[in-house]
C-alpha cells in the first residue's frame, strides 16, 4: 500500500467492507422481518393493554431499522463500485484490473421474498492480488462467466498489457472469442496449451516468468503493480491463465507448478482463472493438490447456472446477461496495437554531466532509457566488454526511429565533435534524420554528424561504407605501431586526438537488395568494418524492420553478426525476434507497447534479456539541445554533407564547382565540363561531361523526361530539360570572357515549351552574358542546312568561340533524305546534323541534345555518325535501350530523379541525380554570385 493512504480505503479493505455491509444490510432485512412476524402475532393474541404502546415501537424499531438498512446496503455498494468504478476513459498504460465483476450478489431475504432482497454488485479481485475459482462442471453459463471476467480484466488494464495463457484439454474454446488480439501480438493470445506436456511447458515458463519478475523485486515484498506506479513505467507484462476442466490432462508436476502460479503469481502479476470439477477425481497428489489450489483464491461454486460465492454464504451471483463480445474485444485489440510508452523526457535521463564533455578514447556511452528505476546504458568500444556494434530490429511504427535518435543524441551530448563523428544513413523514405542535417536559416543541424543520407541510394550506402574502409586504412597506419589500440595511441601524445565514428544506417538491408556488384562491396566493406573497425574506433548501429530475410546470406559472411554484440529488439514477430536475438530468443515477440525494447547485451542468448522502455525523443527537445550543441562548435566544425535521395538538385547548389570550373578556364586549363547532376557519392560533387575539342565530345540525354520529380516550384519543368539547361549554363559559366554561342533548336510543342523550362533557359544565358539564338520549328531545318558549311568555314580560319548546338525534342526533327532534283549536293538537315557530330568538336562547335527516344535518336545519328556521340545520360528507358546504350551487360533500372552517365570513352556508367529544371531562385542565385571576385 502506498503511504499515506487511508488503510481503510485499501481494494481488500473495501472487499471486506462490500462483505460486511452487504452482510448487515441482509441481517438488517430479517431481524426487520421477523419484527414484523412478533407485531403481527401480538396483534392476533389481541394483549389489548400493550398493543398501543407495542405498535408505537414496533413502527420506531423499522423506521430505525430501515434506515440502518438503507445505510448499510448503500455502503456496501458505494464499496464496491470503489472497486470496480464505472470507467470513464479507457485504462492507462499502467491501469490493471484488480478487481472484476461477477455480476450482481442478491440474498434473498427472509421469505425469499423479492421485496426483501438485497442486491450489490459482486467484485472479486484479480491481477495483483488473487485468483478465481469456479468449482463446478463446465457448462455455458461457466463459460459466460469466464468470458465476462477475461473481458473486464482486458479493458480494465493498460492496454496490451494482458497476455491471456489458455489451459484446454476439452476444447472448450473459451479465449477463443478474443482472436483478435493474436492478430495484434501473438503472444497476447497464443494457442492454448491442450495436452500433458503442453501443458506443463507453459506453465513451467509462467513459473520462470515469476522467477524473473521476484528478481526484479530485489528482496523487496511488492507487487508488480506497485513497482509499476512507483517506477511510472509498465514494467514486465501481466498474464491471465485461463484453465478449464481442471484436473483433466494435469500431471503431478502441471500441478505442483500451477499451486506456486496459484500462489505466487498474482503479486507477479500473473492471476488464475481456474475451473474446477470437484467431481473429477485423478486419484494421488493431484488430488491432494488440488484442496489446496481451492483455498489460493475465491471460490464461487456453480451448479446450473447458480453461483454461489464462498465468501459471501447465502447469497447468490447473478452474472451479467451474455453479450456479444466482438465490438469490445475489437476495441480492446485497437488499443493494445496503439499502446505506447509512457514518455520518458530524453534529456531528464541523462547523466548530469556538462555539455560534450566526455573523452571517448576509452569507450562511447549513451543512456537509451529506463529498465524500472535503472538507466539503462549502451557502452561502445570498451576493450574489456568488447561491445562494438549495435543491431537494433523492431516492426514498422514500433519506435526504431525514436530509438535511434535517443541513441545519436545521448552520445552527442556526451562527447564533442572533436571526440565523435557519425555518419547517418537512412535508406527508407522517412523523415527521421531530416533535422540532423543542414537547413537554411537555423543553425540546429548534428554537428557531428559529417554525412546525413535521407531516402540513400544503395550506391550511396556503398559509397558511404567505401569512404569509411578509407578512413580505415588511415587509422590503421596511424595506430598500428600503438599495437593496434586507439587508447595507447591517444595516450602517447596528447596531439593524437582521434573521434570515433559511429555509422547508424537504418534499414539497411536495403543495401543487400539485389544480387549485383553493390552488394558485392558493400558487404566485403561492411565486414571490415565490423570486425576490424573497433581496433580503430569505428563502431556500427545497423537497423532494420525485417532481419530474417537477409540474416541467412550474412551467416554466409562467418557470422557477421558475431560482431554486433549489443542487440537491441523493439517489438516485432517470434521469427523477427529469433532474427535480431537468437534463435531461441522470442523476447521482442512478448514486448506490449510502442517504445518497449529487449536490451540484450549478449548476442541475444536468452539469459541476457532485459526489458527496457526508450526515452521519448520529442523533436523540440532534441532540437533546442542541437541549437546548443550548434552555439558551442560555432564555426570550428564544418557542416554535415547532406546527400537526400529524393530531393531534385540544383545547379545553383553547385556553385563552388562552378567557381572551381570557372577558375581552372581563367587559368587557362582543361576541358569545360558540361554538369549534369550530383554524384551518389560521399561528398555529393557535381559531375558532367567534359567537353574537350576530341572527335565524339558530344552529350546526348536520352529517355523520357519525367516531370514529377522536378518539384512544384518548377511549374511542371521536365527533367530531361533540366538536364540539357544546366549542362548549358554551366558551360557558359565556364567562358569567363563571354566567348561562347548557344543556339537553341526547340522541337519541343509549341505550347508547352516554355514551361517546359526553354524559357528559363534562354533567360539564364542572356543574363549571363551568353549570345543566345532561339530557333523554333520552322527555323531548325534552314538552320541545320547552313550548318555544313558554317563547320567549313570554322575549319579554315580559327574557330573563335564556341558554338553550342542545343537541341530540345530532338524526336520531332524530320531527317528524311531529300531527293535532290537539282543534284547540286545541296545539304540536307541531316547533313547538317552528321556535319556538326562529326566535325564539330574540333572546331569549338558540339551539340547537347536530349532525345525521349532511343530508336529515334539511332535512326538520326545513322550510319554516318555512328559513334559519334560520346556522353550519354539515360533516364526513363528500357532495359533494352540500357543494354543498347550502355552496353550487353549493364543493368539499370530507372527510378526517381535519377540517371545513368556514361562516357563512352572510359570508365563505368555511373548512377547520378541529375540537376532539375531550372527554377527562378536558381536564376537569382546564379546571377547574383559574384563569379568573378
Ligand atoms: N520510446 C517511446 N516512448 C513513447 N512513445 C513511443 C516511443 N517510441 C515510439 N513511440 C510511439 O510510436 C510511434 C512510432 O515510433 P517511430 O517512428 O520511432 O517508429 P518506427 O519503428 O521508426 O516506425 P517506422 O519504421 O514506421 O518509421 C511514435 O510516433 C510514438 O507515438
Amino acid at each position: 500500500m502506498p503511504s499515506g493512504e487511508d488503510p481503510t480505503r485499501t481494494p481488500a479493505a473495501l472487499l471486506r467492507a462490500v462483505a460486511e455491509f452487504a452482510e448487515k444490510a441482509a441481517g438488517l432485512r430479517d431481524a426487520a422481518d421477523s419484527l414484523t412476524r412478533g407485531a403481527q402475532r401480538q396483534r392476533e393474541s389481541r394483549v389489548a393493554d400493550s398493543e398501543r404502546r407495542h405498535a408505537r415501537d414496533e413502527a420506531a424499531t423499522r423506521e430505525r431499522m430501515a434506515a440502518e438498512f438503507a445505510r448499510a446496503r448503500t455502503a456496501a455498494q458505494n464499496a464496491a463500485e470503489e472497486l470496480l468504478p464505472e470507467p470513464s476513459a479507457p485504462a492507462g498504460l499502467l491501469d490493471a484490473a484488480e478487481y472484476v465483476g461477477l455480476g450482481i450478489a442478491t440474498h434473498a431475504g427472509a421469505g425469499g421474498r423479492a421485496d426483501q432482497s438485497v442486491r450489490v454488485p459482486a467484485p472479486v479481485p484479480l491481477l495483483d492480488h488473487g485468483n478465481l475459482v469456479i468449482a463446478g462442471a463446465w457448462d455455458d453459463d461457466v463459460g459466460g462467466l469466464v468470458r465476462s471476467v477475461v473481458r473486464q480484466a482486458l479493458e480494465r488494464s493498460g492496454p496490451g498489457q494482458v497476455a491471456i495463457r489458455g489451459i484446454d484439454p476439452g476444447l472448450r474454446a473459451v479465449t477463443s472469442a478474443f482472436a483478435p488480439l493474436a492478430k495484434v501480438n501473438e503472444d497476447l493470445l497464443p494457442r492454448p496449451a491442450g495436452t500433458g506436456t503442453d501443458i506443463e511447458q507453459s506453465l513451467a515458463a509462467l513459473v520462470d516468468d515469476i522467477r524473473q519478475t521476484v528478481d526484479t523485486f530485489q528482496g523487496r515484498r511488492t507487487t508488480l503493480g506497485e513497482l509499476r506506479r512507483q517506477t511510472g513505467q509498465p514494467v514486465g507484462g501481466y498474464q491471465l491463465l485461463v484453465v478449464c476442466d481442471y484436473p483433466q490432462g494435469f500431471s503431478e508436476d502441471a500441478v505442483r507448478s500451477l499451486v506456486s502460479i496459484m500462489r505466487q503469481g498474482p503479486a507477479c502479476g500473473i492471476s488464475t482463472i481456474l475451473q474446477y470439477d470437484p467431481r473429477m477425481r485423478c486419484g494421488g497428489t493431484v488430488d491432494d493438490q488440488s484442496d489446496t489450489l481451492v483455498e489460493l483464491g475465491n471460490v464461487v461454486a456453480a451448479t446450473s447456472g447458480r453461483f454461489e460465492p464462498g465468501w459471501l454464504p447465502g447469497w447468490t451471483i447473478q452474472p451479467p446477461p451474455a453479450a456479444d463480445l466482438a465490438p469490445a474485444v475489437t476495441r480492446i485489440a485497437e488499443r493494445a496495437k496503439a499502446a505506447e510508452a509512457p514518455h520518458i523526457d530524453f534529456l531528464e535521463l541523462q547523466p548530469r554531466l556538462p555539455l560534450m564533455s566526455d573523452s571517448s578514447a576509452e569507450r562511447l556511452v549513451a543512456t537509451i532509457g529506463r529498465e524500472g528505476h535503472e538507466p539503462i546504458e549502451i557502452v561502445l568500444g570498451d576493450d574489456r566488454e568488447q561491445r562494438h556494434n549495435i543491431l537494433v530490429s523492431g516492426a514498422v511504427g514500433q519506435g526504431k526511429s525514436n530509438l535511434l535518435m535517443v541513441l545519436v543524441h545521448s552520445l552527442a551530448m556526451r562527447y564533442a565533435p572533436a571526440e565523435l563523428e557519425m555518419h547517418l544513413l537512412d535508406f527508407k523514405e522517412g523523415i527521421t534524420l531530416e533535422p540532423l542535417g543542414p537547413r537554411p536559416g537555423s543553425r540546429s543541424w548534428l554537428p557531428h554528424a559529417r554525412t546525413v543520407g535521407l531516402n540513400s541510394d544503395r550506391e550511396y550506402g556503398a559509397a558511404v561504407l567505401a569512404h569509411l574502409v578509407e578512413e580505415f586504412d588511415r587509422r590503421a597506419a596511424l595506430i598500428r605501431s600503438y599495437g593496434d589500440d586507439l587508447l595507447k595511441y591517444r595516450r602517447a601524445d596528447p596531439s593524437h586526438v582521434l573521434p570515433r565514428i559511429v555509422t547508424v544506417i537504418d534499414e539497411f538491408q536495403v543495401l543487400f537488395e539485389a544480387d549485383d556488384e553493390i552488394t558485392e562491396r558493400a558487404l566485403a566493406d561492411l565486414e571490415r568494418l565490423a570486425r576490424k573497425g573497433r581496433a580503430y574506433g569505428m563502431h556500427l548501429v545497423l537497423a532494420s524492420q525485417t532481419l530474417s530475410g537477409i540474416i541467412s546470406m550474412l551467416a554466409k559472411q562467418d557470422g557477421i553478426f558475431a560482431q554486433f554484440p549489443v542487440r537491441l529488439a523493439l517489438k516485432n514477430s517470434p521469427s523477427e525476434s529469433r532474427a535480431v536475438l537468437d534463435q531461441e530468443n522470442t523476447e521482442a515477440s512478448r514486448l506490449r507497447y510502442r517504445g518497449e525494447a529487449v536490451v540484450n547485451l549478449e548476442s541475444g542468448s536468452a539469459e541476457a534479456n532485459r526489458r527496457a522502455t526508450v526515452a521519448w525523443a520529442d523533436e523540440a527537445r532534441l532540437r533546442s539541445l542541437r541549437e546548443r550543441v550548434c552555439a558551442r562548435v560555432g564555426d570550428s566544425v564544418a557542416v554535415p554533407v547532406l546527400f537526400d535521395g529524393s530531393a531534385a538538385q540544383r545547379i545553383s547548389g553547385a556553385v563552388g564547382r562552378l567557381h572551381e570550373l570557372r577558375g581552372r578556364q581563367r587559368a587557362g586549363r582543361a576541358a569545360r565540363v558540361a554538369l549534369l547532376g550530383t554524384a551518389i557519392d560521399v561528398g555529393v560533387p557535381a559531375v558532367g561531361f567534359a567537353l574537350t575539342d576530341d572527335h565524339g565530345r558530344h552529350l546526348a540525354v536520352v529517355g523520357a523526361g519525367d516531370s514529377r520529380y522536378s518539384g512544384a516550384a518548377n511549374g511542371g519543368g521536365n527533367q530531361a530539360v533540366g538536364a540539357v539547361q544546366a549542362a548549358a549554363v554551366s558551360l557558359a559559366l565556364q567562358h569567363p570572357a563571354r566567348d561562347c554561342e548557344f543556339v537553341v533548336l526547340d522541337l519541343l510543342p509549341a505550347e508547352t515549351s516554355d514551361t517546359l523550362g526553354v524559357d528559363a533557359l534562354e533567360r539564364t544565358l542572356t543574363r549571363l552574358g551568353a549570345g543566345v539564338l532561339r530557333l523554333g520549328r520552322t527555323k531548325v531545318d534552314p538552320y541545320l542546312r547552313k550548318l555544313p558549311g558554317m563547320l567549313e568555314e570554322r575549319q579554315a580560319g580559327t574557330p573563335g568561340s564556341s558554338l553550342y548546338v542545343i537541341g530540345l525534342g530532338l524526336d520531332r526533327l524530320r531527317l528524311s533524305r531529300e531527293f535532290d532534283l537539282s543534284g547540286g549536293g545541296a545539304a540536307t538537315p541531316a547533313d547538317g546534323l552528321h556535319a556538326l557530330l562529326k566535325h564539330g568538336p574540333p572546331v569549338g562547335a558540339h551539340l547537347l541534345a536530349w532525345w525521349s527516344s532511343v530508336r529515334v535518336m539511332n535512326e538520326h545519328v545513322g550510319l554516318e555518325a555512328q559513334d559519334t556521340i560520346d556522353g550519354i545520360l539515360g533516364l526513363r528507358i528500357s532495359g533494352r535501350d540500357v543494354q543498347d546504350l550502355f552496353g550487353p551487360l549493364v543493368t539499370w533500372n530507372p527510378r526517381g530523379p535519377r540517371g545513368l552517365l556514361h562516357d563512352r570513352t572510359g570508365g563505368e556508367p555511373t548512377t547520378i541525380v541529375p540537376f532539375g529544371p531550372i527554377t527562378e531562385d536558381d536564376v537569382r542565385a546564379l546571377t547574383a554570385e559574384p563569379w568573378d571576385a
